[in-house]
């Protein structure tokens, strides 16, 4: 519907991070499960924005409540299985809901060592990796996107630099042995929904991290090139492979002025501003799916 000669372009809403900590009792050891959880519809939303008829507004509260309640019913599990659950509820619920963007932050969580046993009910967050993923729901089904996000790594050799264009501006040295670090954000795109995604996701993130450690790298691309490679080499079920990989300089400090040699032993590590490398990775001849990627936050 138009006002004027303006007209509503396209429009999703929903409620974001949703915080939600689920806790299962039925015995004495307790499990935890945190996540943040972002729904957005997709649908005739068009009289709430041109004339604020609200008769199609599915509230967030209401999304939110729904979160929640169905975090209790039916339990969590794979944050994939849960936001498809969700998903197709709204869908499903209310007739001017055509699909929607679904997303979740999965926050890990280790159990608390108390005189060396994992203690029942006490957490402690993990250091590692975010898991996230983003299902979207449409006129052409179910796409279901995995990763991670915040796993920082680091090899101390195995990783060269040169052979780069030298103009004016290059002070840069070259090395064949430098420190090498990142914080790998990584999504891959499943081929379908129908994916076992607690089995699978372990298995793809430990492929992309032992994969960094084992390249010998000549730069941050030809590692993440690797990362990815590796993925698609060994899981049929993934269709492409997106990784955003901070280069986290560490800088030789010279020591010369205090009469002491450094042999790649101290290190500045810089914080900003950090090469940032980015690439996608997929198997030569399938067809690209881009709306699904324009979703997904992080990189394009
Ligand atoms: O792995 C690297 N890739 C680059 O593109 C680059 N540029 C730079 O200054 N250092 C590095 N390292």
């Amino acid at each position: 519907m138009a006002v004027g000669d303006v007209v509503l372009g396209t429009n999703q809403y929903g409620k974001a991070e949703v915080r939600l900590v689920r806790v299962t009792r039925d015995t004495a050891v307790h499990e935890i499960e945190d996540l943040t959880v972002t729904t957005q519809l997709r649908g005739d939303f068009t009289a709430c924005h041109t004339t604020g008829d609200n008769a199609h507004v599915v509230a967030t509260d209401t999304q939110k409540n729904t979160v929640y309640a169905f975090a209790k019913e039916h339990g969590v599990g794979s944050p994939e299985q849960f936001l498809l659950r969700l998903g197709r509820h709204f869908v499903q619920e209310f007739a001017q809901v055509t699909g929607g963007r679904f997303a979740a932050d999965v926050h890990a969580w280790d159990r608390i060592a108390v005189d060396g046993e994992p203690h029942d009910h006490a957490f402690v967050r993990t250091g590692r990796e975010t898991r996230r993923t983003v299902v979207q729901l449409g006129g052409d089904g179910a796409h279901v996107v995995s990763g991670f996000t915040g796993a920082t790594v680091l090899k101390t050799t195995g990783s060269e630099f040169w052979g780069f264009p030298r103009d004016r501006y290059t002070t840069l040295g070259e090395t064949k042995d430098r420190v090498l670090a990142t914080s790998v954000t990584a999504w891959w795109r499943w081929r379908t929904a129908d994916v076992d995604f607690e089995t699978r996701y372990p298995i793809v993130r430990d492929l992309l991290l032992s994969t960094f450690a084992q390249v010998h790298s000549l730069a941050l691309q030809h590692t993440i090139f690797e990362m990815g490679r590796a993925v698609l080499e060994a899981c049929d079920d993934v269709a492409e492979v997106r990784l955003s990989c901070p280069n986290k300089h560490h800088f030789l400090v010279d020591l010369e002025p205090f009469g002491l040699e450094n042999d790649n032993e101290v290190f500045y590590a810089a914080d900003r501003p950090y090469g940032l490398i980015e690439a996608a990775v997929h198997r030569e001849g399938d067809a690209p799916v881009p709306h699904v990627w324009a979703c997904v936050p992080g990189f394009v």
